[in-house]
């Protein structure tokens, strides 16, 4: 770590700084404004701000209750990580330090807080590209190869001209073992930075394994490399009597290969594992929205070609098709029949509540859009599915409701809890408070469905053009 001081001057003493005259209480600076940290992969890229830079979710939350930064003015702070070793080098600089009334932050202690020991000093980060340049290779070469995708055309065009072969690897190992738990613990910073509420895992625990993706270049000469571009930490669980959960607690693919398969490639390699070893089924803990999303499309794809499925599938459209919805005597859509939801686990690993979550979009897909009655009947079913949620919700909450309605303001979703009270109603004098409650209410769940409709419609759209490159 680099502390760099413009013009030289040192950082005043405790004494000087009882003399500096602050006009006014210091107000800091939020570490999100003065903090970059760049992604780098040689020496040269190294001090260039032109590097890959990547967006931490809340730098903010390593540094106090306010995520401030105090005592410093023209404060800078870049961070650079290799992703060669995964070690770090932090450069900071500022034109002056001093105590305005809220002290001078530690940088130190705060930078190790999220970096660990894999921050190192400039001269020693600058040589680990070379000194380190094998080390993915060497802690790797234990590892049991799970899925082997060799890479053609555009995907190879920014390898070695020399480069004969070229494969994306998903590799699986116990996190037990010394080098693996090494590698780990250089990671974890870009947890931290990158996976919202992320924290580090308990290495020492045999239950943990990882794995990782990696892009696997064999040169002319016989030899290769390795890039890591990604990996997920998954728990094996133990499920009575004799069998395992296998839970997904940690994914990352470096940013800057996102959006290309590679978090779906990892997905699909635990999933094989599952299958293979039999296990219970595959969790995920606090997936983000983005994460539920590619989810639902992989599960989406492998229960549309799950023969066993089909007749449930086209039993459901039957009922679509033919359904009418004036008719409230019969739901027009139930969900998946009880003993597909146990084939499906069994065979799939997909648990009951993810199966529910498909299961909508399965039956979309397969419908005709231009048969209008038929998605009419399609939408109708989902708002009574939405209805009947909130009110299964309802009675176990003794009349308060919980419902999830989307907002202005991106994805996150507002959540209202509302009572609903029968002689609450009844005090109401003229009922208007009634009337404005229910009308309030129909609101939220027509968005509510709307919101839902959107979602199956997204999920369907991705799955269809994934179909089509298969
Ligand atoms: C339990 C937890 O860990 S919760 C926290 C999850 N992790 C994070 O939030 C960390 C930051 N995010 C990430 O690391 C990544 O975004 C992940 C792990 C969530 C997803 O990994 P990615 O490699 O980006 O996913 P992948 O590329 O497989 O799919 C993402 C997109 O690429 C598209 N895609 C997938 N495969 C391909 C392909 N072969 N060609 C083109 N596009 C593709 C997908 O359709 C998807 O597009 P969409 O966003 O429009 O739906």
């Amino acid at each position: 770590m680099a502390l760099k001081h413009k013009g030289g001057e040192p950082v005043p003493d405790a004494k000087k700084r009882k003399r500096v005259g602050f006009t006014k209480i210091d107000p800091g600076i939020e570490a999100n404004e003065c903090i970059k940290v760049f992604l780098v992969k040689n020496q040269d890229e190294v001090g260039d701000r032109s590097s890959f830079c990547i967006d931490p979710v809340d730098l903010n939350q390593f540094f106090g209750e306010d995520g401030k930064i105090y005592g410093y003015k023209g404060l800078k702070i870049d961070i650079w990580l290799s992703i060669v070793s995964f070690h770090g080098y932090a450069e900071i600089t500022f034109e002056s330090a001093s105590d305005g009334g809220k002290g001078i932050t530690d940088l130190k202690t705060a930078l190790q807080n999220i970096f660990g020991e894999s921050l190192i000093e400039k001269t020693d980060f600058l040589e680990s590209f070379s000194r380190e340049s094998q080390c993915i290779r060497t802690v790797l070469s234990d590892g049991a190869v799970v899925r082997s995708v060799p890479l053609m055309g555009d995907e190879t065009s920014e390898t070695h001209v020399d480069a004969e072969v070229s494969a994306v690897e998903v590799i699986r190992m116990n996190l037990l073992s010394m080098p693996v738990g090494l590698l780990y613990s250089r990671l974890i910073p870009l947890v931290l930075l990158l996976v919202e509420g992320g924290s580090p895992i308990d290495i020492a625990d045999p239950r943990w394994e990882i794995y990782f993706v990696v892009k696997k270049t064999r040169e002319k000469s016989g030899d290769y490399s390795i890039k890591l571009l990604g990996f997920a930490a998954v728990y094996q669980f133990y499920h009575y009597p004799d069998s395992t959960r296998l839970r997904i607690s940690q994914i990352l693919v470096l940013p800057q290969y996102q959006g290309k398969g590679y978090g779906r490639l990892l997905l699909e390699s635990v999933n094989f594992v599952a299958v293979s070893e039999n296990v219970y089924d595959v969790t995920f803990e606090e997936p983000s929205e983005y994460l539920q999303h590619l989810r639902t499309c992989i599960d989406t794809l492998h229960l549309l070609s799950f023969e066993p499925l089909k007749l449930a599938i086209n039993s459901a459209i039957s009922s679509l098709k033919e359904g009418n919805p004036s008719k409230k005597t019969s739901k027009l859509l139930s969900g998946p029949p009880p003993r597909m939801t146990e084939i499906v686990r069994q065979k799939l690993k997909i648990n009951k509540k993810q199966f529910l979550r498909c299961w909508e979009v399965l039956i979309y897909v397969n419908l005709d859009p231009k048969d209008k009655k038929c998605m009419d009947n399609f939408k109708t079913s989902v708002s009574d599915r939405v209805r009947s949620d909130i009110l299964d919700k309802d009675s176990e909450n003794n009349g308060k409701r919980l419902i999830e309605v989307p907002n202005d303001y991106g994805h996150d979703m507002t959540f209202v809890v509302f009572q609903s009270n029968a002689d609450e109603e009844v005090d109401d004098q003229n009922g208007s408070l009634a009337s404005d409650q229910s009308r309030t209410q129909e609101e939220q769940l027509n968005q509510l469905v709307d919101k839902q409709m959107k979602d199956i419609i997204e999920i369907a759209k991705k799955v269809s053009s994934f179909d089509n490159k298969q």
